[in-house]
């Protein structure tokens, strides 16, 4: 068994500038002018948001029909394009019981609603990304993200550090762990399939650390256009599943040159192509920027989890992708050096593949 200060050591990849409480700035409406909140406001020069009309939306792909012999075959063809042709899709029928999500749900509220110094008791310590606060902060001067999280490493149990871990509510801490539980199955069963569709052997490891985003947008009135509530970046890990659960509007995927809203489902997850995975199919699935925008009324909430290779693993195209004499595009790097540099820096675009790229240095 590893020590927690080993595992702690691991997981601290990155660092961050502490900034203010974005919940706390936003609530407080004698403050809110453009002024109080430039630090959040997009130079003019980097506002591109042509919006893509509604009627491109991302798939619909089924788990239960994934998994049941009769229909895998239609399915798994459908989810291989939405890999190959989106890299974002949404899934339904995934079997998360309904009383999971509605505990997880009313925690992540609850918690969000407790007084500052409450939530505070929970977070980030200088040099660690785990807990209450903020990330990709690495310059007083970049525009901030408006946006406030709490974020945990959960999977595997023995890299967990329970200190961020918040106890009021009394029954959050159960319901990460049933939540997080959840939704490694259901990735379980995507990879699965997903490496069906490759036609390659993918060891489990590759998929089986896990990290929770939990994140709150607050609504922003006074100038809601111009703040961005995380900036457009690509996911570093294999998969993310994404649960937008107060089904506010927000999640953008950029699309030839256009940014598509998704949609919140009432009974789907958003799943997206990770870094990792675009990597490992040496790009034949890649891994789509995507930002969040603000609502002038609206609170957001989302749950992203971003499920990772071993941290001690290195990752470069699979041998079985390269079979047929495939040139190989990207380099082997070890996750937890690439973690760190992509943590360790503002959110912009696609660092991962500019990093791992072979012949971009
Ligand atoms: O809030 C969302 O819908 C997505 C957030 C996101 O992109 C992330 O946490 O990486
Ligand atoms: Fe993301």
């Amino acid at each position: 068994m590893e020590t927690k200060q080993s595992a702690e050591a691991k997981w601290s990849h990155g660092k961050t500038i502490p900034v203010r409480n974005v919940q706390a700035l936003a609530s407080d409406a004698a403050e809110l002018t453009e002024e109080a909140i430039k630090r959040y406001i997009r130079p003019a020069s980097t506002i591109d948001d042509v919006v893509a009309h509604s009627d491109h939306s991302i798939p619909i792909i089924d788990l239960a029909r994934l998994l049941d012999s009769q229909t895998y075959r239609l399915e798994a063809a459908r989810l291989k394009s939405a890999c190959e042709e989106w890299g974002f899709f949404q899934v339904q029928n995934h079997g998360i019981p309904d009383t999971v999500l509605e505990n997880m749900r009313n925690n992540m509220e609850h918690f969000f609603k407790l007084p500052l110094d409450e939530k505070n008791r929970f977070a980030q310590l200088p040099g660690d990304l785990q807990g209450y606060g903020h990330a990709f902060v690495e310059s007083e001067n970049q525009t901030l993200d408006w946006c406030d999280r709490l974020y945990l490493v959960t999977q595997p149990p023995h890299d967990r550090e329970m200190r961020p871990w918040p106890t009021t509510p009394a029954t959050f801490r159960e319901s990460i762990e049933s939540y997080s539980c959840e939704l490694m199955r259901v990735t379980g069963s995507l990879m699965g399939i997903i490496a069906g569709n490759l036609g390659v052997d993918l060891d489990r490891d590759t998929y089986t650390s896990q990290a929770l985003r939990m994140s709150y947008y607050p609504a922003c009135l006074v100038a809601p256009d111009k703040v961005l509530g995380i900036s457009p970046h690509s996911d570093i890990c294999v998969l993310t599943l994404v649960w937008e659960l107060n089904l506010v509007e927000g999640l953008q995927i950029k699309r030839q040159n256009a940014w598509v809203p998704v949609k919140p489902h009432p009974k789907a997850l958003v799943v997206n192509v990770g870094d990792f995975l675009e990597i490992l199919t040496n790009g034949k699935y890649q891994s789509i920027e995507h930002r969040v925008t603000i609502n002038p009324h609206k609170e957001r909430m989302s749950i992203s989890a971003f499920h990772l290779p071993k941290l001690d693993m290195s990752v470069g195209p699979l041998s079985g992708i390269l079979a047929g004499g495939e040139l190989k595009k990207y380099k082997t790097l070890r996750v937890d050096e690439v973690a760190k540099v992509v943590f360790s820096s503002k959110l912009d675009g696609k660092k991962t593949k500019e990093y791992a790229m072979l012949g971009s240095e």
